[in-house]
């Protein structure tokens, strides 16, 4: 599942002026938060329900209106830890530890640590007693090889199974309900490349090797089934790890959730927020597929890792919701879009929507896949820091994908990051060009934003943050020019107000030492001296 990775617009405030930039704040945003904040449901009534479906089996729904902000449900872990394919790790706090790097093993059982007084040793989300004495007495350190790290490393591959494993004697409750979770098995069983690995990872390891004999072959893969469809993608500051919850697993997907979702960085303790307005019965949802990719993408990625057939409003309709995020530019005519006929089959041929101005332009699903494949290649093999290169692949293919592509959503999210922050373009560095283009991109991906992830999400705050510094730099410039009256410059004060506000309220939700939440703190600071240049402007 995506935490990082989920109905209300933003509307935009009409221009009184032409010299006045676009705003992507509306009052409503101001609307909404006063509304979530009144409403914090502390009076004991139910704010959702489990329903259950054919399709989606159990899922949650709303059982009170919910506004953008409130607190859906908060809850602690039923287990956490390393995810399959991690790196070596210490087993107590998952910080990374390099094979040239300082590290420790534990006293008890020998796995790596990264040191010997790491804080989070004997907690109930780090490496507990209880575990140590386990994996001691199986002998697990006969198959941790030190000289190794790409061996020591497939011995984590374990550890959240057995974590869940031994909640049996330890937490019979979580048990049963982490064994109530879907595991797809009977779909699983069948992809021999996954049922293997598992098999010779997982299941072998701790059956044979370390000789654990209470659990089946058929637990253990129940367990893994049950990790990949539940488990939640946490952590933070380089860790990168994951955990089941013993409620949040029950809402549904949909490509455009209604949702957001993050875990402390202390205790990994989950909240779920509405991140738009969400009716009663509505169901509660959040994307496990990454957002900003296109159908084929999205869907693929919840056919292989949860199984099943996306079938939401966005997933069939061939524009994406008027994103386009999946779109070519018709080489045959100057107006026209190549959208695919059926947007649910991979196989499906594309086409020109332009139907009176065009000649007609049709290509097959393969050499569809075949030309994102050759762009995403090449946009991979760039480095992410790499502003001119961002920008040159950008005009390369600017007459082969639509603006708003989800290639060029991930770049254009990038350099809206980049100017202003890399060396050579750190913000008092931009011209005035450059700090256009940084608003510009701004601008264009909250649209977007707005419809894939709409509300109050990570991505929002962000990029609200990132939009008001070129706006800030470029009216102090022009106000200096003398090009800006005191009308227009009270105007742009208000509107940078208006972005640093949304950013400073979206990104306090997230846990202060998280990049975002830094970010949102800065947003706080740069809010109080805006407001004060705003007095200082009002009595000039
Ligand atoms: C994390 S579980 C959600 C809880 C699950 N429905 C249950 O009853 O335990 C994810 C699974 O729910 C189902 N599911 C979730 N969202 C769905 C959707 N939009 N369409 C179809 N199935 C969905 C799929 O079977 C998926 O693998």
């Amino acid at each position: 599942m995506s935490s990082k990775s989920h109905n209300h617009n933003h509307r935009k405030k009409k221009c009184k002026s032409k010299s006045r930039s676009q705003s992507v704040v509306s009052d409503q945003f101001m609307n909404d938060y006063r509304d979530a904040s009144v409403t914090n449901f502390d009076d004991g009534e139910e704010i959702f329900a489990i329903k259950t479906s054919k399709i989606m089996g159990r899922y949650m729904v709303a059982t009170r209106e919910l506004r953008p902000g409130n607190i859906i449900l908060s809850e602690m872990p039923i287990v956490v830890g390393p995810c399959t394919g991690c790196k070596v790790q210490c087993l107590a706090c998952y910080q990374p530890i390099e094979e040239s790097g300082s590290y420790a093993k534990c006293k008890g059982c020998d796995w790596p640590l990264c040191s010997a007084n790491c804080a989070k040793l004997g907690t109930q989300f780090g490496h507990t007693k209880a575990e140590c004495t386990i994996l001691r007495d199986c002998k697990s350190y006969r198959f941790l090889d030190y000289r190794n790290f790409s061996k020591l490393k497939e011995n984590f591959y374990c550890i959240v199974p057995l974590r869940c494993l031994m909640l049996k004697r330890t937490d019979p409750k979580s048990y049963e309900i982490l064994m109530k979770m879907e595991h797809h098995n009977e779909i699983r069983k069948q992809l021999t490349d996954v049922w293997t690995t598992n098999q010779t990872m997982i299941v072998n390891r701790i059956i044979s090797d370390w000789q654990m004999k209470e659990f089946s072959e058929d637990d253990v893969h129940r367990i893994c089934g049950i990790l990949e469809v539940n488990a939640f993608e946490i952590g933070h500051l380089g860790v990168n790890i994951r955990g089941l919850y013993p409620t949040a697993f029950l809402m549904s997907h949909n490509c455009i959730p209604n949702t957001n979702h993050n875990d402390d960085e202390d205790d990994f303790k989950l909240t779920v927020r509405a991140s738009t307005s969400i009716s009663i019965n509505q169901p509660i949802t959040l994307s496990y597929a990454y957002t900003l990719q296109s159908t084929l993408k999205r869907r693929e990625h919840l056919l292989e890792n949860k199984f099943f057939h996306c079938m939401c409003a966005r997933c069939r309709d061939p524009t994406e919701c008027g994103t386009f995020a999946g779109a070519l530019r018709c080489p045959k005519c100057p107006d026209g879009y190549v959208l695919a006929l059926e947007p649910l089959s991979p196989e499906s041929d594309w086409k020109c929507n332009n139907i009176n101005g065009c000649p007609g332009y049709k290509i097959t699903a393969k050499s569809m896949e075949l030309l994102i494949n050759r762009i995403s290649r090449e946009i991979d093999a760039l480095d992410s820091n790499d502003l001119k290169g961002l920008e040159a692949i950008l005009s390369k293919y600017r007459n082969v994908l639509h603006p708003t592509h989800y290639l060029f959503l991930e770049i254009k999210l990038n350099l809206s990051q980049l100017y202003g922050k890399i060396n050579g373009y750190l913000i008092h560095e931009l011209d005035d060009e450059q700090l256009q283009r940084k608003m510009d991109i701004c601008k264009e991906i909250i649209r977007i934003f707005d419809v894939i992830e709409p509300g109050f999400t990570r991505l929002r705050g962000v990029t609200l943050y990132e939009l008001h510094a070129p706006v800030l730099v470029l009216t102090t410039r022009q106000f200096e020019r003398q090009l800006l009256n005191k009308t227009q410059l009270r105007y742009r004060i208000k509107e940078v107000i208006r972005y640093l506000e949304e950013a400073r309220i979206v990104l306090g939700y997230e846990p202060r030492n998280s990049p975002e939440g830094i970010m949102g703190v800065a947003a706080e600071d740069a809010l109080d001296r805006m407001r004060e240049w705003g007095k200082v402007v009002g009595r000039i």
